[in-house]
């Protein structure tokens, strides 16, 4: 199923990919809608990259493998997988440093040039391709990459145990990164969000705190409820008004990760308060060497990835799904392609 401009998919034909010798061939079973999709969709463009060529979207994925390429080790035919869509260079500083997220020459799944997983087969790098265990379904395999996004961000706050964590924004990426910042040792996990149903979901997932960003003044509900402020603050909305407010949340010497995307965001920034409170402002764009963690998060119960699912359509209602993945008050939908 490929876009072929804003707002129209079409079904086209195509063979089944043959897997090259380090691949496998992977029937497609469940597919996250990601907001970058609907991006597409809705625009057929972002930044300088416009939908030139038919393009399949889709880049939250999982299923079953069907063929092995001929040096593939690790994996068999039968394996239920979880697909990493980003296949860096291999070969930059950046891959060879381990931080292939940053890899200017990576092809990543659902972007001009690469198609996606809204297929029935992908023939995918093995190397990219992560078993699951029984205890995870493709259906929470598929959500390995938004849980990715939530460890790198965890990561680059460097939350530790006993660690006071806000993450604004109750989205995919911030529920799930909230669930990895109490994995990863906070002990109190605040949310701020806009919507009612999603402030009630966070508070349902374990949130210690939910702040209504509309209603409160966010720095002022954290230096009430964290005295100085929180040790880290995750920013997963990319809305300016809430960047914003992010600088301002943390303790002195406190870490803010800044998650959320948008095109030409600008905010003003008090840089003598980031000084004088010492505070690090971190990017974290995509991961890197996080699926196996994510699997394990799912495995162990430490993330509810099946909880941010709304709804599950099949493919041939793609366009249903996407009207509806975009409405506020859904977090996720899902593709079940079987
Ligand atoms: N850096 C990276 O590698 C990645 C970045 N992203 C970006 O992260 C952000 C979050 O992704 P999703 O969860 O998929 O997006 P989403 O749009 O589903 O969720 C954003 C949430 O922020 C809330 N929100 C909007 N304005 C707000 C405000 N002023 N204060 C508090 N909450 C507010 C919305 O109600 C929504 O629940 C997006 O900007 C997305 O583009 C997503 C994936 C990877
Ligand atoms: C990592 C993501 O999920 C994001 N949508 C992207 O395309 O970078």
């Amino acid at each position: 199923m490929s876009l072929v401009e804003s707002g129209t998919f079409e079904l086209d034909a195509r063979e089944c990919p043959a897997p090259g010798p380090s691949e496998v061939l992977v029937e497609m079973s469940d597919v996250g809608i990601c907001g970058s999709d609907i991006h597409w969709y809705e625009h057929g463009r972002m930044g300088d990259r416009a939908v030139e060529e038919p393009l399949v979207l889709g880049h939250e994925s999982a299923g079953t493998v069907v063929e092995v390429g001929a040096d593939v080790d690790g994996h068999a035919v039968g394996d239920r997988i979880a697909i990493e869509p980003g296949v860096p260079c291999g070969e930059c500083e950046y891959c060879c440093r381990g931080t292939y997220n940053l890899c200017r020459d990576v092809e990543f799944m659902a972007t001009p040039g690469t198609d996606g997983a809204f297929r029935e087969y992908v023939a995918w790098p093995a190397e990219y391709a992560y078993g699951l265990p029984d205890a995870v379904s493709t259906r929470e395999g598929a959500l390995c990459e938004p849980i990715s996004v939530g460890v790198h961000a965890v990561r680059r706050a460097d939350v530790g145990i006993g660690d006071s964590v806000l993450v604004m924004g109750a989205g995919p990426i911030g529920l799930l990164a909230a669930d990895v910042a109490r994995a990863a040792g906070a002990a109190d996990v605040a949310v701020v969000d806009v919507v009612d149903s999603k402030l009630d979901r966070a508070v349902d997932r374990g949130a210690d705190l939910a702040i209504d960003g509309r209603e409160a003044d966010v720095a002022a509900a954290v230096r009430e409820a964290f005295g100085t402020g929180v040790d880290a603050a995750i920013e997963a909305t990319g809305a300016p008004p809430a960047i914003e407010s992010v600088l301002d949340v943390t303790r002195p010497d406190g870490t803010v990760v800044l998650v959320g995307l948008a095109p030409d965001t600008e905010v003003p920034v008090d840089t003598f308060e980031l000084v004088r409170r010492q505070v690090d402002v971190r990017g974290s764009y995509r991961f890197a060497n996080t699926y196996p963690t994510a699997i394990s998060l799912i495995a162990g119960g430490d993330v509810d990835a099946a909880e941010i699912i709304d709804f599950d359509l099949p493919l041939d209602r793609v366009s249903d799904a996407f009207e509806r993945a975009a409405e506020p008050v859904v977090v996720k939908g899902m593709i079940s392609m079987d």
